[in-house]
């Protein structure tokens, strides 16, 4: 019978198997960053062990680095947590090793799941690991890649393995075209609006059809990293010659005879024609509007040409009274045209979406816009994902564009997608944000979040309100 590109992959990293079906995976590449490494380093130091290949770390800091006041280097990190963070990681990074170290303020600085497709750090076929829900991103390089909890870091660091229970096969199936101004973002989230965010879990999830095979590895990198908010622990995506030609060239990808026979490879890790899922899902490109959500889930979304829905119309209590409680946080009244949401903030980064394309696509907006964030809005924030996409940002001119329509061109971090340093919400304020978590208390205690593309997000700066972006595209 044919493989799923997900049993593929699975079986070639397989070292054994229980009885009970859990197995001992082998590690090909793990991401280390500093907020879910110090306790592993601390035991293999305290257990006197050292990391078992050295050449499968790959490690920044990202999550506590601070996006202004770079002049001021060290100094500048505010919070003394954040700050021991940082330094803690370039310490066991010196004593331990790793096959290449972006500290901060480094040209490679990034959020780790930018930096590592960046690096060529990922690569397709391979198991990818990092201490963050978010690994599911590197799934987009047709790689099996998902998060671990700290002592499973440290697993990984000692032995190169992993414990792990193969997960069942699911499909989702985007099929035809979306239409001019729909992007990733308002796929993945359509994604969830429709499985919701339990509907992935126990398994992993392959996206495929047309409206996915025709996204950059950018735009696959944004849906795939979304699948651990359908309760996916990983998402991927088919090897194709977008995943190659964006490989190729890469500071760690392989080279001469090596690349030659990788490609060879490579171009295997699809699903067979003939291969079983468990579970299938099929959207239509054509019906995906751009999406917005309004609620405090990421499940909680529609159509920027929808309304607040009314929980009164919700016949299942559990769901009416997560719609009530959700509207409460967010202060919204039922029936509200979303189009007519104000915001405070426009937050535009994250791993989900700044990358160089998204960088783009909200610079492409403002420019057709041409006109200067609205008086409503207190900040607009444009944080590039690690150094080397700002710097590319900088080469295209991006920066100027949302500069002189005042926007906030800050430096590489996960900056305001969680509230772990000095960018945040305050209480009560509203945010169109590209990120991919609008928990209560995301982006700072009491901040309210709307989750959007980055097209979205720019128009929503420039109006002060959503709007449909699709009027612009
Ligand atoms: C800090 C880290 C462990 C966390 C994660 O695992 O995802 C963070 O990146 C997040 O997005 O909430
Ligand atoms: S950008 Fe946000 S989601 Fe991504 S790793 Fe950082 S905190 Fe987590």
């Amino acid at each position: 019978m044919g493989r799923t590109l997900y049993d593929k992959i699975f079986d070639e990293h397989v070292i054994h198997t229980e009885e009970d079906g859990t197995s001992i995976l082998y590690i090909d590449r793990h991401l280390v960053h500093e907020v879910t490494s110090p306790q592993a380093f601390e035991g293999l130091r305290l257990a006197g062990r050292k990391l078992w290949r050295i050449n499968s770390v790959v490690a920044t800091a990202d999550h506590n680095t601070p996006t202004t006041g770079w002049e001021r280097g060290y100094d500048g990190i505010e919070d003394p947590i954040s700050k021991e963070q940082i330094t803690t990681l370039n310490t066991n990074i010196a004593e331990f090793g790793a096959a290449a170290f972006f500290p901060f303020m480094d040209k490679g600085q990034g959020i780790v799941h930018v930096m590592g497709p960046e690096q060529g750090a990922t690569l397709p076929g391979m198991t990818v690991v990092c201490g963050d829900s978010h690994t599911s991103t590197h799934g987009a390089f047709g790689a099996l890649a998902h998060g671990i909890g700290t002592s499973e870091v440290e697993h990984v660091m000692a032995t190169q393995t992993l414990l792990a229970k193969k997960a069942k096969n699911m499909l989702v199936q985007v099929n035809g075209k979306v239409a001019p101004g729909v992007t990733a973002k308002d796929i993945v989230l359509a994604i969830i609006g429709k499985i919701g965010t339990a509907g992935g879990t126990g398994y992993t999830i392959e996206f495929a059809g047309q409206a996915i095979r025709d996204l950059s590895m950018e735009g696959r990198m944004t849906v795939c990293n979304m699948a651990i908010e359908g309760g996916a622990r990983a998402g991927l995506v088919a090897v194709d010659d977008k995943t190659i030609q964006y490989v190729k060239g890469r500071p760690l990808a392989p080279t001469g005879a090596e690349w030659e026979a990788a490609v060879a490879y490579w171009k295997t890790l699809h699903s067979d024609a003939d291969a079983q899922f468990d579970h299938v899902v099929e959207l239509n490109a054509a019906d995906i509007v751009p999406q917005v959500t309004w609620g405090t889930s990421p499940e909680m979304v529609l159509g920027v040409d929808a309304t607040v829905p009314d929980p009164d119309k919700e016949k299942d209590p559990n769901k009416r009274g997560a719609i009530e409680r959700a509207l409460t946080y967010m202060a919204l009244e039922p029936g509200k045209p979303l189009n007519d949401i104000f915001v405070d903030k426009v937050f535009i980064g994250s791993c989900t979406n700044s990358r160089i394309e998204d960088m783009r696509e909200a610079a492409a907006v403002v420019k057709k816009l041409g006109q200067k964030v609205a008086k409503n809005i207190k900040l607009a924030m444009v944080v590039p994902g690690s150094g080397l996409v700002k710097e590319q940002a900088e080469r295209e001119g991006l920066d100027v564009i949302f500069k002189a329509a005042g926007f906030e061109w800050r430096e590489p971090g996960c900056s305001m997608c969680l509230a772990m340093n000095a960018d945040r919400l305050e209480p009560g304020e509203r945010c169109a944000s590209t990120s991919n978590r609008n928990f209560e208390g995301r982006q700072g205690a009491g901040g309210r979040t709307h989750l959007v593309s980055p097209a979205m997000a720019a128009a929503a700066a420039i109006h002060g309100h959503f709007v449909d972006i699709r009027k612009f595209a």
